[in-house]
C-alpha cells in the first residue's frame, strides 16, 4: 500500500509583461512537474492562439453562464476583459495527486487563497518598473493607451505582493526557473504536507 499525497496548487501571479507567460512556457520546456490549467477569457486571441489551447475564448454571455453555473474557482475583470479558471480541472488534478499551476492577475491569485489557503502562492516581480514597461512595450502586442492601462494596473498590483508566500524576481528566466522549482520542490517536503500522508491510518499500517 502506498501513501497518498494530493497535489500541490500553485498560483504563479504578478503585473502584466512580467514574464509570466514566458517564465511559464520555459518550465514546460524544461519538463517541469506542473500540469497548466487553462484559462476562459472574453479577450480576443492574439495572432497565433488557438482556442482550448492558449485559452478558452467565450463570448461575454457564455463567460457569464460560467459564472452562474459555478464552474470557476475564481475569475476577475483585467484591462475590460474577464478571465477565470475552470475549477473542474484543478480538483480533478489535485485530487488524483498531481501538481497544477495557475498564472493569473493578483485579484484571482486572492480569490483563490480565500478558497485554497493551502495552496503556494509565488509572485513574480520585475527587476523594476521600468524594466517591465520596456518588457509590454517590447512584446508588441499591446496599444499605447492599453500599455498605460496595464502599468497603472501593474503598480498597485505590486503593493499585494505581501499577500504571497514567496517573491520571485524574473531578472533572468532561467534564473526564475531555477527559484520555481526549488520553492516547489520545497513545499513538497513540508511536514504539515506530509503528516497527514504519513500518520494517515490506511497508509501507515498497510502492507
Ligand atoms: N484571474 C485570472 N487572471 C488570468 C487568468 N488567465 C490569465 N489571467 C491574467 O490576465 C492577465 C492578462 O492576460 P493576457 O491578456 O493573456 O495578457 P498577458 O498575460 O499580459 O500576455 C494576465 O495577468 C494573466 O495572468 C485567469 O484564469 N484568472
Ligand atoms: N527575464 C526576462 N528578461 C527580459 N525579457 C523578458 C524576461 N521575461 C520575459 N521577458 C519578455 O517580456 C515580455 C513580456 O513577457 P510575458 O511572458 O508575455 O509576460 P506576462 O505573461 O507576465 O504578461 C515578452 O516579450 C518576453 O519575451
Amino acid at each position: 500500500m502506498s501513501f497518498k499525497e494530493k497535489g500541490l496548487l500553485v498560483v504563479l501571479s504578478g503585473p502584466s509583461g512580467v514574464g509570466k507567460g514566458t517564465v511559464c512556457r520555459t518550465l514546460r520546456e524544461r519538463g517541469t512537474q506542473l500540469n497548466y490549467s487553462i484559462s476562459a477569457t472574453t479577450r480576443k486571441p492574439r495572432e497565433g492562439e488557438i482556442d482550448g489551447v492558449h485559452y478558452f475564448f467565450k463570448t461575454r454571455e457564455q463567460f457569464q453562464k460560467m459564472i452562474e453555473q459555478e464552474k470557476l474557482l475564481e475569475w476577475a475583470e483585467y484591462v475590460g476583459n474577464c478571465y477565470g479558471t475552470p475549477v473542474d480541472y484543478v480538483h480533478k488534478m489535485i485530487e488524483s495527486g498531481q501538481d497544477v499551476i495557475l498564472e493569473i492577475e493578483v485579484q484571482g491569485a486572492l480569490q483563490v487563497k480565500k478558497k485554497f489557503p493551502e495552496a503556494l502562492f509565488i509572485f513574480l516581480a520585475p527587476p523594476n518598473l521600468d524594466e517591465l514597461k520596456s518588457r509590454i512595450i517590447g512584446r508588441g502586442t499591446e496599444t499605447a493607451e492599453l500599455i498605460e492601462s496595464r502599468m497603472n494596473v501593474a503598480k498597485s498590483e505590486m503593493e499585494l505582493m505581501q499577500n504571497y508566500n514567496y517573491v520571485v524576481e524574473n531578472d533572468q528566466v532561467q534564473k526564475a526557473c531555477d527559484r520555481i522549482e526549488a520553492i516547489v520542490l520545497a513545499e513538497h517536503c513540508r511536514v504539515d504536507r506530509l503528516i497527514e500522508k504519513y500518520m494517515n491510518k490506511e497508509g501507515v499500517d498497510g502492507k
